[in-house]
């Protein structure tokens, strides 16, 4: 560790520093002149109470010893001799003596004794003594003189990776450790009282005389900055990335401010090492996802044959894919079976619900944000598209886009290219699309809701999910597969469905389709006892009928039909008990629906 101090100062400290107990003695004057940190410690006086002392009550034993060295002080040895603690009690000490003249210069011993004999023979020639003590008894553990803290203290700012530096408020160096010498090329004699400015970029050197105003508004209060992607310079010139605190702090009315410098390419590192891990977390993630049994796609109805021999015939293109059916019709079902059979079934697919991301989230949420790129940035994020580079990306609900993203999504899918929020660099992902929509995107984008140049690049292989009521014959099998899964989960020895319960799910309307059906099977398998499955007040009611459909436009009938939802289920829209399950709905879908329709939410206590 390098320090810059003015002499009397450095003496004081290096006087205090020094791990023996140094008294300065006046033999004539039978007192003692000054005495250090160590030598209070030994003697447990503080140092003014030592300093007023007579060195006849601390040293009695060695006023003959002081008058012998005088008389000849070539003879003198180090004299092992007791010393009186504060207590009273004596103390078993070396001492080892010098010589110093009133022009400061010491001898040990001195080839001419100072002239006369006795004290007062000593102080006429304006000699004193320099006695250093050290104690023979070995230091009771635990107790740390504050020599030795000081020299622990800078040893262990020397062992410090970061660079520290000290500069006082003319910002020239007054500290600097070993770190820091490595950083800036330079040893103490070089950067010690070198102003710091010439060692920092521009921008640093604002940042830190904003920051040396900013502790000035503070009082010099404790206060604590931290900046990020800052320049620094070796004494060579070169310049190094560096991140770093300040923080200020206040040593007899003197100002200071100590800096600690990183190394910003370590911080790079960790965060290039953070995106990767963060790719690689979804990649596993996905995987793991495709390893789990996904439901099969059931159905052996025409209108789902002719749907299953598209995907096939589509899913190893890398064309994008927008499917389209009601809400619960097995779209993301769909999806994912497209990726499952494309060449990037190895990759990983990405699935981002639009409806559910609020708008101010839903681009960074895409594209990634850069650190800072808004309140809240607190670190770079990677988009979706980032993640799902070289797989598959399915956008569900893509209706619900806001019109600014869909220009940018637009750009990826025609270049392949973005930027993150708040970057400025280009980045370019080879990503599969597939969206999803329950919404008629050709009525949008006439009516100006939605892009349509976007619509047609979308629409390049459409896919119709057929909802449950054009394919009744599917009602049966989906009704055995799910009691056979139910019956399973729940431990329940259901074997059959009986001819009722067959009859009364083939009459239903199923406006929330299969994720309806399975959720009212759900229902039955759990009131059900027997083996066979039994009708019960679990079936679905009648369905309502439309007696004039012109004097309801389709969004006063659903909102009708939400609101009865939830009266049922005292305005709950999510779990067991809510009315998303009831309506066969996802609880995120049925938010989004109520908000659209302008449905307010009863309480949300429960959800
Ligand atoms: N043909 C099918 N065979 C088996 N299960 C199905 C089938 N279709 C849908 N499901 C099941 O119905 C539920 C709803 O399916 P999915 O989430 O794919 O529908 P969706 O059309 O994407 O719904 P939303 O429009 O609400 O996003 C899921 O549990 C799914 O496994």
């Amino acid at each position: 560790m390098a320090i810059l101090m003015d002499p009397s100062e450095q003496y004081r400290w290096l006087f205090n520093l020094c791990p023996n107990a140094i008294l300065i003695l006046d033999p004539a004057e039978d007192r003692i002149i000054d005495a250090n940190q160590r030598a209070a410690a030994l003697c447990g006086q503080p140092v003014d109470t030592l300093r007023s002392r007579p060195l006849s009550a601390l040293l009695p034993s060695a006023l003959p010893q002081l008058m012998a060295f005088l008389a000849n002080p070539a003879d003198w040895q180090t004299r092992r001799l007791g010393c009186t603690h504060a207590s009273g009690a004596t103390l078993e000490v070396e001492m080892h003596l010098s010589l110093m003249t009133l022009a400061g210069n010491t001898s040990t011993p001195s080839p001419e004794p100072p002239k006369g004999r006795g004290l007062g023979a000593t102080s006429a020639c304006g000699a004193h003594l320099i006695a250093i003590l050290r104690d023979t008894v070995a230091q009771p553990s635990g107790e740390v003189s504050p020599g030795q803290q000081q020299a622990w203290l800078g040893a262990i700012i020397d062992s410090a990776m970061d660079a520290v530096v000290v500069i006082d408020d003319q910002r020239r160096v007054v500290l600097l450790n070993r770190a820091a010498e490595a950083a800036f090329q330079g040893g103490g004699d070089t950067l010690l009282g070198l102003g710091l400015d010439r060692l920092l970029s521009g921008r640093f050197r604002e940042l830190l005389a904003l920051t040396l105003e900013e502790f000035d508004r503070s009082n010099w209060n404790q206060h604590f900055m931290w900046a990020e992607g800052l320049t620094a310079f070796r004494t060579d010139g070169e310049p190094f990335p560096v991140d770093t605190s300040l923080a200020p702090f206040v040593v007899d009315s003197q100002r200071y401010v100590t800096l600690i410098l990183r190394d910003a390419r370590i911080r790079q590192r960790a965060e290039q090492r953070l995106a990767y891990l963060q790719h690689q977390n979804a990649r596993l993630q996905a995987q793991l996802r495709a390893e789990v049994p996904s439901a099969d796609i059931i159905g052996q109805s025409a209108p789902m044959q002719r749907l299953f021999a598209n995907l096939e015939q589509v899913a190893d293109t890398d064309a994008n894919v927008l499917i389209l059916g009601e809400t619960g019709t097995g779209k993301e079902l769909i999806a994912r079976a497209v990726h499952r059979l494309s060449k990037r079934k190895d990759e990983i697919m990405v699935t981002v619900n639009c409806a559910t991301l609020s708008a101010g989230l839903i681009e960074s949420e895409l594209f990634g944000h850069e650190k800072g790129a808004f309140t809240g940035a607190l670190a770079r994020k990677l988009g979706r598209f980032e993640l799902a580079d070289r797989g598959t990306l399915f956008l569900d609900e893509i209706g619900e886009l806001p019109l600014d993203l869909q220009a940018k999504l637009l750009r990826v899918l025609q270049e392949g290219e973005f930027e993150r929020v708040g970057g400025v660099s280009v980045r370019k992902v080879d990503v599969r699309l597939i969206a999803a929509t329950n919404r008629d995107l050709g009525q949008a984008a006439a009516a100006g809701s939605f892009r349509e140049d976007l619509y047609y690049r979308l629409n390049v292989f459409p896919i119709a999910v057929p909802p449950l009521r054009e394919r009744a014959g599917d009602i049966a099998l989906l009704a055995n597969y799910f009691t056979a899964q139910h019956s399973k989960k729940l431990g329940r020895p259901i074997e059959t469905i009986s001819p009722q319960v067959q009859d009364a799910l083939a009459a239903y309307h199923w406006p929330g389709n299969v994720r309806e059906l399975e959720h009212v099977i759900e229902r039955g398998v759990i009131l059900n006892q027997g083996s066979r499955l039994e009708a019960g007040d679990w079936l679905p009611r009648a369905n309502r009928v439309i007696t004039n459909p012109r004097v309801k436009t389709l969004d006063a009938w659903e909102r009708e039909h939400i609101q009865d939802a939830l009266q049922l289920t005292n305005g709950r829209v999510s779990g067991p008990q809510g009315a998303a399950r009831l309506l066969g709905l996802k609880p995120t879908t049925l938010d989004a629906r109520m908000r659209k329709l302008g449905i307010k939410r009863a309480t949300r206590k429960e959800d």
